[in-house]
């Protein structure tokens, strides 16, 4: 608590700096005008969670925290996939190293984005299934495109939301909608997301989300950046130190899940649904 005070107060005094952080699995611009970033999550066909992708992801947001930075809005390059959640792939006959470090790398993205200081928005246009749902969860508001679906379903697949998923969950959409939630493993479509407030804007356009991102971080423009982060960290600040102290266990349950032959099965099984999809 006492450092990010400090790391706020500075933020009163130092000048913003321009930087790039653009690879190929994320590209990010800063507006020149506001110094808002956008990060575009670029890893077609669905924007799926490999341990590459989190790892840029996961350096745009130190770079960012360490520039001071203005905000961040987080979308898609897709039209369709704002983002697939985890790469499935990841946990299909893993490679254990390679595993565990991306567990670790998606751990620390998430106390990155769901800490951040800076404001942050996630522009959700198109589906945000599973690990796509905790990266909007993790920022500050969201803003929806139309006719797109929204959800934790890990139950649906067999697997069960790690805590601090439903941590974030929680904290949009209080306890009984959560628990409900992630129990029915539902994926919401925009307007019944917008209706239990899993989100916070439905739009039609990418432009319009935009625009609305921009009304949001207006908001802060009379706030001193100090007290809008220490109120942040005072509600977000527990679930943070929850998986901090958990984070070795969860990885030995983790490892202990994966490697059962049970839910190997079945994630073969349902990679290969997503296959079938595709031929019909
Ligand atoms: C204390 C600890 C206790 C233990 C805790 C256990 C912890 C376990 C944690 C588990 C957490 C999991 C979180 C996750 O995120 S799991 C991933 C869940 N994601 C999904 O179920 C989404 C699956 N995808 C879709 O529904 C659709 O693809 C879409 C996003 C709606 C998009 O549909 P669209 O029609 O546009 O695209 P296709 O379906 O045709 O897909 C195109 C190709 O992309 C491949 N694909 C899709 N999703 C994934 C994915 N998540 N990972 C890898 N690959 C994916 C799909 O197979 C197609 O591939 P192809 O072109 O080769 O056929």
């Amino acid at each position: 608590m006492a450092l990010r005070a400090v790391r706020s107060l500075a933020i009163l005094s130092n000048p913003l700096r321009t930087y790039s952080t653009s690879g190929p699995l994320v590209n990010v611009s800063i507006n020149e005008k506001t110094g808002i970033a956008t990060a575009t999550l670029q890893r077609p066909p669905v924007n799926s969670l490999n341990l590459e992708l989190l790892t840029e992801l996961c350096t745009t947001l130190e770079q960012l925290e360490k520039n001071k930075s203005r905000g961040l809005i987080l979308t898609s390059s897709s039209n369709t996939v704002f983002s697939a959640g985890l790469d499935i792939y990841e946990m299909y006959k893993p490679n254990m190293d390679r595993y565990k470090q991306f567990w670790t790398t998606l751990q620390q993205t998430w106390i990155n984005l769901y800490g951040s200081s800076y404001p942050t928005v996630a522009v959700v246009n198109g589906h945000a299934p599973a690990g796509g749902c905790l990266l909007a969860l993790s920022c500050e508001y969201r803003i929806m495109l139309n006719n797109f679906t929204i959800g934790l379903n890990e139950t649906k697949l067999g697997m069960i939301a790690p805590t601090w998923f439903a941590a974030s969950m929680r904290n949009a959409i209080g306890t009984r909608q959560t628990e409900l939630a992630l129990i029915t493993g539902n994926l919401f479509t925009t307007d019944e997301a917008l209706k239990i407030g899993l989100v916070d804007e439905v739009v039609q356009s990418k432009n319009e989300a935009l625009e609305k991102a921009g009304k949001f971080f207006d908001k802060f423009k009379r706030i001193p950046p100090h007290a809008r982060t220490m109120t942040k960290t005072s509600l977000r600040g527990a679930d943070i130190q929850a998986l901090v102290k958990s984070r070795n266990e969860e990885m030995n349950k983790l490892t202990a899940f994966i490697n059962d032959p049970k839910l190997q099965e079945a994630i073969g099984m349902y990679l290969e649904s997503l296959k079938q999809k595709q031929n019909k």
